[in-house]
């Protein structure tokens, strides 16, 4: 990670008013190829609207994203995903009574190739539990064992695993992690943070919004602090420290005292 690279996603000036709230005041955002960024802040900071901006849940008043260095404009969080931005919500956008593969493939499903998957939309469920098999086990996760199984069954981790699999599988070049670990067990979040790494080694870069200061300073390469709507300044997790960023996160100390406290 060099942040003399183009990022791979940057915002610049974005603002985002509900009504007379400002949940975004101007805020700038850079994510680097083959980093963990970490979004930090206080309840209330603008957090979950950045990441609706960058990934086109909600639209913007003012300011530019670019992705790749060219200028993207989403409207709905299908035309982000499109673009390679994946999104992965705290509350999980997997449908519960789906099987692991049908989850994994939603709103993809490969049809069966010739005549019967061009005018009869039939799927080809043979090769998309072949993938959703080859994409979990490529990612450690087959202590599933069941491809068919109802995602409802499987333990929180383990959902999170498959939302995670299923945007690593498709070529998405973002992946945005909405408090992976909030809902885990110890254990579980241990297994979500080390796929997370995992992740991140396979070149995709990742941006993890998270209120858990040990686990953002354990995978992050560089913190984004955001309060009151922007982007207040950017962290390193191996001179900066958690006392530093919750001082920074709060008000308690700006960017300039707790640099010189450094
Ligand atoms: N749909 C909405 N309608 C009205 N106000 C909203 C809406 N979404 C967010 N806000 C307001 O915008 C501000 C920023 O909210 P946001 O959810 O982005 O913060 P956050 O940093 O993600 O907070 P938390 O850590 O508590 O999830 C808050 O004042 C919030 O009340």
């Amino acid at each position: 990670m060099s942040t003399s690279q183009t990022p791979v996603l940057s915002a610049r000036g974005i603002v985002k008013n509900y009504g007379r709230v400002t949940a975004l005041d101007h805020a700038d955002f850079d994510l680097y190829p083959g980093e963990i960024l970490a979004v930090i802040g206080d309840n209330g900071a603008g957090k979950s609207s950045l990441i609706k901006a960058i990934s086109g849940a909600v639209s913007i008043d003012e300011g530019e994203i670019r992705l790749n260095g060219e200028p993207v404009r989403f409207t709905s969080p299908m035309q982000a995903r499109d673009a390679g931005i994946e999104t992965v919500y705290q509350n999980l956008a997997l449908s519960p009574a789906l099987s692991i593969a049908d989850n994994m493939f939603l709103g993809r499903e490969i049809r069966k190739p010739g005549f019967m998957g061009k005018y009869l939309r039939m799927l080809d469920r043979t090769a998309m539990e072949r993938i959703a098999r080859d994409k979990l086990s490529e990612l450690g996760l087959m202590t599933i064992q069941n491809i068919g199984q109802a995602v409802e069954t499987l333990s929180g981790g383990q959902r999170q695993g498959v939302a995670v699999a299923r945007a690593a599988a498709f070529g998405s070049k973002v992946l945005i992690l909405d408090e992976p670990t909030a809902a885990l067990g110890v254990k579980e979040s241990r297994k979500v943070l080390e796929l997370i790494q995992d992740v991140r080694s396979r070149g995709m870069p990742i941006v993890l919004i998270s209120h858990n200061m040990p686990h953002v300073f354990e995978v992050a390469d560089r913190i984004h602090v955001h309060r009151l709507g922007k982007r207040l300044c950017v962290i390193d997790p191996k001179t900066a420290s958690m006392n530093d960023a919750v001082a920074l996160m709060t008000g308690a100390k700006t960017p300039e005292t707790a640099m010189q406290a450094a």
